[in-house]
């Protein structure tokens, strides 16, 4: 269900761990790198003999696996030079000096690369970067943009591999800093670092291949790490439906929303909860607007007071709290609005002795990012999620969408240690965080959810899960996957967008039955 993300420092502390405590020889674990940088060549060129190849080794262990793979690749009959960034005398004592005598032993060309004029670089098949892994920090120094745009050069005519990470991308945000190599394939170890997962770093990593390198798992079990990938594993979550289902026992979702101009809103959360199998859905919502919020679906049902108000207001919960009882869930905020009553009916509802699994979405979210003392009236705060988009988040920190999204594993794990609320940070890669717990990161990074009334959607089906007896984790998870899975789908029908958000929500089941379908 969760492949682990580490961060280069947890990767390094697990190489540490394998070498200290496990008495594994850190050459040993090069070896095996660059046996699997090895296996990735073989694969790409199913003959090697007579290909021509150039490495960059840094000055690091990421160059070590450099000077590794140079001996194999002589095996094979490929033409090698390599060209490395320290002098020969300054790898002595290092592992990777260690791979380095053991080319030299076999007489492969050795070039300094600050004294070689990189005019004079031959175009060859293959160019392997080894210059920069976990152990990159900052900002790339100036003679390493040189090599590096010199590699992209080159490499548009070659085969390029990274080794572990491509050179000048922060192995934790995936930002180039400020360049990174362009690689074909990169061939990261034992497990992949997060930075390669994240959607800034797409552009350079090319096809992500894991090669393991021994690592002992048990190191892995009891020093897990913090970040996780959620894979298609999560579908396991969702079990057949019975067939004497009753509507009753199918989750009814209590949506609440809806104000002047802003009717589709619940009514989208109301799409998705249905189209993600709640039994029943109800939208609380102003009397005038209910026609609209309703629009063309008899499905929904809608809950209001009778009085002349455009906006939702405290004595909306009268009416909420008469029917409590039957909801199991609730979605609180789509097309909410943010007039005064608005905040009125927020206050009293968290003032409810006892309320549903609740998701806060939307117009709710500015009035707890403007009012932050509204988290301390959260009764069970493990049985909320909150689910703010870049935008919504960043008024939480008082910055901008920018610089969420720069850093989104970070302002995640610090709303979740602030508000000890789940979250669901959307966008691009979306985060699931739970308080005490790893981040879990979506595989999907799709421009046909970026969307108005995408987020809705979103909230509906997280409501429907809840609803439907999922704990708020699974909720998440599973609902954050489902959404993004069904993005993917759609930008292989709509690959320009245009697709609608209701199309999401109505592709959705089709999508799941299609994809777990071809899975079994
Ligand atoms: N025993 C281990 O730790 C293993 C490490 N392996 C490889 O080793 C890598 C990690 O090795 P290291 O920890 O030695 O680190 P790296 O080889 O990734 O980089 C460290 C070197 O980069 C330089 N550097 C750091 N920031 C820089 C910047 N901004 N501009 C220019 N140079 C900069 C440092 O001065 C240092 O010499 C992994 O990515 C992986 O490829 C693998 O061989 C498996 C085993
Ligand atoms: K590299």
């Amino acid at each position: 269900m969760f492949q682990p993300l580490p961060t280069p420092k947890e990767m390094a502390m697990w190489d540490k761990m394998a070498i200290e405590d496990f008495n594994i020889l850190p050459e040993i674990l090069m070896e095996n790198a660059s046996q699997e940088a090895l296996y990735i060549l073989r694969e790409q060129f199913p003959s090697l003999k007579g290909k021509t190849a150039l490495i960059f080794a840094g000055s690091g262990n990421n160059g070590g696996d450099g000077f590794a793979l140079a001996r194999h690749l002589v095996n094979h009959e490929v033409k090698v030079m390599i060209l490395h960034s320290k002098r020969q005398k300054e790898y002595r004592g290092t592992t990777a000096g260690y791979h380095l005598k053991l080319a030299k032993k076999m007489d492969i060309p050795l070039m300094h690369l600050p004294e070689y004029n990189m005019d004079f670089l031959p175009q060859v098949d293959i160019v392997v970067d080894g210059l920069l892994g976990t152990g990159f920090k900052g900002h790339l120094r100036s003679e390493y943009e040189k090599w590096i745009k010199k590699i992209n050069k080159i490499g548009e005519k070659a085969f390029v591999l990274s080794l572990d990470i491509p050179s000048g991308l922060n192995g934790e945000t995936g930002n180039p800093s400020p360049l990174a190599v362009k690689a074909d394939v990169t061939i990261t170890f034992e497990e992949a670092k997060l930075g390669l997962f994240l959607p800034p770093a797409k552009p350079y990593v090319g096809t992500l291949k894991i090669g393991k390198i021994g690592i002992p798992k048990k190191i892995k079990i009891e020093n897990p790490c913090t970040h996780y990938a959620l894979t298609h594993k999560i579908l396991n979550l969702l079990s057949l439906p019975p067939s004497t289902l009753h509507k009753g026992k199918a989750g009814h979702v209590l949506i609440i929303g809806g104000s002047p101009g802003l009717c589709g809103a619940p009514q989208l959360a109301a799409l998705g909860a249905l189209r993600s199998g709640a039994g029943l859905v109800t939208v609380a919502c102003p009397q005038s607007l209910k026609t609209e919020v309703k629009g063309c679906f008899p499905e929904i049902m809608t809950l209001f007071v009778n009085n002349s108000d455009s906006y939702l207001g405290p004595e909306t919960l009268e009416i909420i709290k008469e029917n409590l009882f039957k909801f199991k869930a609730v979605v609180f905020g789509p097309g909410l609005g943010r007039n005064k009553s608005c905040l009125e009916l927020l206050k009293s509802y968290l003032c409810l002795e006892n309320y549903p699994l609740t998701v806060f979405d939307a117009d709710s979210l500015y009035f707890f990012a403007s009012y932050p003392e509204l988290f301390d009236m959260i009764k069970n705060k493990n049985e909320v999620i909150f689910t703010p988009h870049p935008g919504e988040m960043a008024r939480f920190f008082g910055n901008k969408a920018e610089d969420i999204n720069q850093q989104r594993a970070k302002y995640a794990y610090e709303f979740v240690n602030k508000y000890k609320v789940n979250l669901i940070l959307k966008g691009a890669a979306t985060i699931v965080a739970v308080p005490g717990k790893p981040l879990y990161i979506s595989p999907f990074a799709t421009p046909n959810l970026a969307l108005g009334g995408s987020g809705d959607i979103l909230a509906g089906i997280l409501g429907s899960l809840l609803a439907q007896g999922y704990s708020p984790l699974n909720a998440a998870c599973l609902g954050v996957y489902m959404h993004g899975l069904t993005g993917q789908y759609l930008g292989e029908k709509y690959p320009y967008r245009g697709n609608l958000a209701q199309d999401i929500a109505n592709s959705l089941p089709l999508v799941l039955a299609k994809v777990i379908k071809q899975s079994n």
